[in-house]
Order: structure tokens, then C-alpha cells, then sequence
């Protein structure tokens, strides 16, 4: 069995990727802070706990339990808090990547597969982005992702790593089987809100701008099942990286929806109606971001198994109505 370091394995894509890296034989060794995340999400192998800066006790986990591989979730999320907060994006981002990098040089790992984001993007365009398009973040959070992505490019070049940047689009949905799911605190997600809302169980969402350059007016995303990702960063641990040693790959389904689709998709979910109101665009957001995901289709030999909405926001409904959340949500009533 290969054992792989899986840092922000506690939080939501790190648990979904340590359930399908255990399912394909792995042993994933979790090490997080447990800043956002959630020690009953680590149930496929060991936790560490402990913040990625620290290079020393990276490099003593790798040691002590033979890692072999790392996937590297660990991280500030948000955009909208990257514009108000940037030093600490850089900070978590940025340093994170380069003390994990350290601590793989000094153990002598040399695969490294990394959480990037559609961000890198920024207002690239309003086509499907494929990874030849401009690079140009509109805001810190994609800044220092990208700073990250170019980080271990170099590393590639100067030490032999061997690194592979999944630039994933919307995370969305929840573990299939309803082991796992989305429980970000405080939650800053549109579906999860949207549910929320829906169920009675949080204030109306505030839909951010419906002055965009889009049909609706609206932001538009492309919304990738958690599930899906966690299944490309099995194939990522293998895949070659070329002569650069380094490959960006984008993830996602390759069809963008509208805040207000998803509004009407909760609602035909739900069977409820999303009580909602219009609020000033986030900063920070960009108005369309979509993914041409055919070349991680091609080298991962990927494909989505969720490709509706709907099927994708019943899985985070489900974990949503789970016992878990208390009696309030066990006795919801839903269409
Ligand atoms: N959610 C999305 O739609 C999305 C899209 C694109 C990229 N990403 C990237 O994917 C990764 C995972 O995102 P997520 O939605 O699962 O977020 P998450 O907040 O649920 O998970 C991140 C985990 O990292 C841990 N962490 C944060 N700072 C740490 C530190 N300094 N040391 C150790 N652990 C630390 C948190 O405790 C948490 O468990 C992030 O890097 C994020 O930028 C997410
Ligand atoms: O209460 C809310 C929350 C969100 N939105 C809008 O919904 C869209 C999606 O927002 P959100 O769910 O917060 O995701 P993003 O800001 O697109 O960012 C997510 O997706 C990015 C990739 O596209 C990742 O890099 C980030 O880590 C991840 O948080 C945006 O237009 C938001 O303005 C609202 O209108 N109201």
C-alpha cells in the first residue's frame, strides 16, 4: 500500500479525496489544523494535527509514516475574505506550499498533486477556459493560488519534483454514500446558503450582483461534484508529468450555471421556495467562470459521473437533512 499525506484532509474535498484514495488501496495520513476543518471528516487513516507552515513537522509525519505522495488541500478558501484579508492568503497559501515542498526535498517525496482553482483565471473570458488561457487573478486569493502553482513548477525544474495543479471550478454536492459532506464554519458557499435558506434553517440568501455581463445578470459558475474530484486526485498520483514536470489541469463539468439557476435548481430539489434578495456584487467575483475540462478528461482518464444539477444539490440536501444536524433537520419536510 502507498501511503499518501493528504494536508486539509479534515475539510470537505480533503475527506472526499482520503475516501476514494482508501477505496483504490492507498492509506491516506491526514495532517491539518483543524482550523476549518473536522476530526469526525478523518475516518480512512491516521490525523495529524498540526499547521502546514511548519516544514519540521511536515518532514517528521512524511518520516514517520513512510508518505510516499502528497496531496496538499491545506488552505484559506474565500475569495470574498482573500479581498478583505490578503496578507493571511498569501501567507497560508503561499508558505504553505513552499514548507510542504521543503519537507518533500528533505524526505526525498517527489510527487506532489495541489488544490488550485478556476481563480487563477480571473476575467479570462466568457468561454469555456482551457489551461492555455491568460492567467490574470482578480483577486488575492487567486493571486496566491497561482503564486503556489508557480512555486512548485520550479521546484520541478530545480529539484526533480513532480507536480500536478488540479484547478478545480465549484466544489459542490456531498459524499454519495452520506458519509461525508460540506460543513464549512462559518459557511460562505452558494448552495449550501441556498439550502439553508430554503429549509427555514438560515436567512434568505443574498445574491450577490444581477448587474454581471451574463444572460440573467447573474455570476455563472461551473459546479463539479465533490465526489468527482476526489476520484481525479487518485489518477493524479500517477499521472506523467512530462518533461517539465508539471502539469495544470482544470476540473470541471464544462457548463456554466447562473446564481439564479441554482436558485430555481435548489427549488425543484427542495420542493420549496428560496427566499432570497439582491445584495452589491462580492468583490472580487468574476462574472463567468467555466471549465473546458478535455484535457484532464484526456490525461486522467476522467469523466464526471454527475453531470445534473439536481442530482448533484440532492446529495447535499441529503447530508444536509441528516440526524447529524439535530432534530430540526430530521424532521424537515421536503418534496
Ligand atoms: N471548495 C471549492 O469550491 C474549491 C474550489 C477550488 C479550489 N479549492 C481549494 O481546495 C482546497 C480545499 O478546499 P475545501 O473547500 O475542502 O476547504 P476546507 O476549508 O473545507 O478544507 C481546508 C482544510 O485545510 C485546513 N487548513 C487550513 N489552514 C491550514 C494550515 N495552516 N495548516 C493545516 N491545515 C490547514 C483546514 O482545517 C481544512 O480542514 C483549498 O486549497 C481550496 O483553495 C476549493
Ligand atoms: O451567499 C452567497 C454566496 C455566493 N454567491 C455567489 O455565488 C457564486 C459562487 O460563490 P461561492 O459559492 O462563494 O464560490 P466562489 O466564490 O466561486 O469560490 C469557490 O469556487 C472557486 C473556484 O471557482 C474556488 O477557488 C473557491 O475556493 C471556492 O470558494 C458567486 O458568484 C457568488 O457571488 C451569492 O450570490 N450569495
Amino acid at each position: 500500500m502507498k501511503t499518501i499525506l493528504v494536508t486539509g484532509g479534515a475539510g470537505y474535498i480533503g475527506s472526499h479525496a482520503c475516501k476514494a484514495l482508501a477505496a483504490a488501496g492507498f492509506e491516506p495520513v491526514v495532517f491539518d489544523d483543524l482550523s476549518n476543518g473536522h476530526r469526525d471528516a478523518v475516518r480512512y487513516g491516521p490525523l495529524v494535527t498540526g499547521d502546514v507552515r511548519d516544514s519540521a513537522a511536515l518532514g517528521a509525519c512524511m518520516q514517520r509514516h513512510a508518505v510516499q505522495g502528497v496531496i496538499h488541500f491545506a488552505g484559506l478558501i474565500e475569495v470574498g475574505r482573500s479581498v478583505q484579508d490578503p496578507a493571511a492568503f498569501w501567507d497560508v497559501n503561499l508558505n504553505g506550499v513552499a514548507s510542504v515542498l521543503a519537507a518533500m526535498r528533505a524526505q526525498g517525496v517527489r510527487r506532489i498533486v495541489f488544490s488550485s482553482t478556476a481563480a487563477v483565471y480571473g476575467q479570462a473570458g466568457s468561454g469555456l477556459l482551457d489551461e492555455t488561457a491568460a492567467a490574470c487573478p482578480v483577486n488575492p486569493y487567486g493571486d496566491s493560488k497561482l503564486a503556489a502553482e508557480r512555486l512548485i513548477a520550479a521546484h520541478a525544474r530545480a529539484h526533480g519534483v513532480e507536480g500536478v495543479a488540479l484547478r478545480y471550478f465549484n466544489a459542490s454536492g456531498a459524499d454519495p454514500e452520506g458519509e461525508l459532506g460540506e460543513a464549512h464554519q462559518p459557511e460562505s458557499h452558494l448552495i449550501p446558503l441556498a439550502l439553508e435558506a430554503a429549509l427555514g434553517f438560515g436567512p434568505p440568501l443574498k445574491l450577490f450582483g444581477l448587474d454581471f455581463p451574463t444572460p440573467d445578470g447573474a455570476c455563472v459558475r461551473d459546479f463539479i461534484h465533490v465526489a468527482d474530484l476526489a476520484q481525479a486526485h487518485v489518477a493524479a498520483l500517477t499521472v506523467p508529468t512530462g518533461e517539465a514536470g508539471f502539469l495544470a489541469m482544470n476540473l470541471g463539468l464544462g457548463r456554466g450555471l447562473s446564481v439564479l439557476e441554482i436558485i430555481a435548481a435548489v427549488e425543484r430539489t427542495t420542493g420549496r421556495p428560496v427566499p432570497w434578495e439582491a445584495a452589491p456584487r462580492r468583490a472580487g467575483d468574476p462574472p463567468v467562470l467555466v471549465a473546458d475540462p478535455g484535457l484532464a478528461r484526456r490525461r486522467l482518464d476522467w469523466s464526471p459521473t454527475f453531470t445534473d444539477i439536481d442530482a448533484i444539490i440532492g446529495t447535499a440536501l441529503a447530508w444536509r437533512l441528516a440526524p447529524r444536524f439535530g432534530p430540526a433537520a430530521a424532521h424537515a419536510h421536503v418534496a
